[in-house]
């Protein structure tokens, strides 16, 4: 089995990993693309972080039915913050007969070397980079690259949950599935106990 691995927080899973998602199973020989998604990554701050099972369920909405893909919470059982290196590990042991390679934008990729055994990731994996604008790939950092023509979405997460706590509509930015699941949730609102 091809893996292709997209790690992220997932706070909350949007149309724009999506659309990677299933461009990266149309264009290469990967036959399942994994979200595996961070309880806590270790560069970003935590204030604004949903629950990580809110965030695994919002993500199993959005794949529902598209076989393809699966929401992985294997770090949630792994040390915090989650470090990729050790998700590798851990992952390369559980599933001995899998091949992995990993999907990540070209912003993320730009600070791959300053990640955790960083020279371990570059070593093992391919690594599946799509171009981000202002984010040029300068760089392969000594590791087998695939560059991607992916279309591209410049929505985040962040801009969504500023939406959400404005009281605006999120409608296409998400699936409906999801969007439905944060109204009636009440996530990312304003008040106690909201992310
Ligand atoms: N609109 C997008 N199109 C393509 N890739 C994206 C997009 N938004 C995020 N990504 C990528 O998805 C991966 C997971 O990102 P993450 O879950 O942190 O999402 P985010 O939307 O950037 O979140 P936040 O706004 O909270 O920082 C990262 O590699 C990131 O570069
Ligand atoms: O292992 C590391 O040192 C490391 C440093 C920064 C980010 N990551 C992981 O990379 C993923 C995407 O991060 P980001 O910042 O692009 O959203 C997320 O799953 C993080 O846990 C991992």
């Amino acid at each position: 089995m091809q893996v292709g691995l997209y790690f992220g927080s997932f706070n909350p899973i949007h149309i724009g990993h999506l659309i990677i998602a299933s461009h990266v199973l149309n264009v290469t020989s990967l036959q399942r693309v994994w979200f595996v998604i961070s309880p806590q990554n270790p560069f970003k701050p935590s204030s604004t972080l949903l629950n990580e099972y809110d965030r695994l369920h919002l993500v199993n909405k959005a794949i529902e039915g598209d076989d393809r893909l699966r929401a992985s919470e294997v770090e949630f059982s792994l040390p915090r913050p989650s470090y990729t290196a050790h998700t590798l590990a851990y992952l390369e042991e559980k599933y001995p007969t899998y091949s992995f390679q990993i999907i990540m934008g070209s912003d993320s990729f730009q600070n791959l070397p300053k990640w955790k055994n960083a020279g371990a990731i570059i070593g093992r994996y391919p690594i599946l980079v799509y171009e981000r604008p202002g984010f040029p790939v300068a760089d392969t950092h000594g590791a087998e690259v695939t560059l991607l023509q992916a279309p591209l979405l410049e929505i985040s997460a962040t801009h969504i949950r500023g939406l959400l706590h404005d009281g605006k509509s999120i409608r296409y930015l998400v699936p409906d599935a999801v969007a439905e699941e944060i109204r009636s949730s009440r996530f990312y609102r304003k008040g106690p106990g909201s992310a």
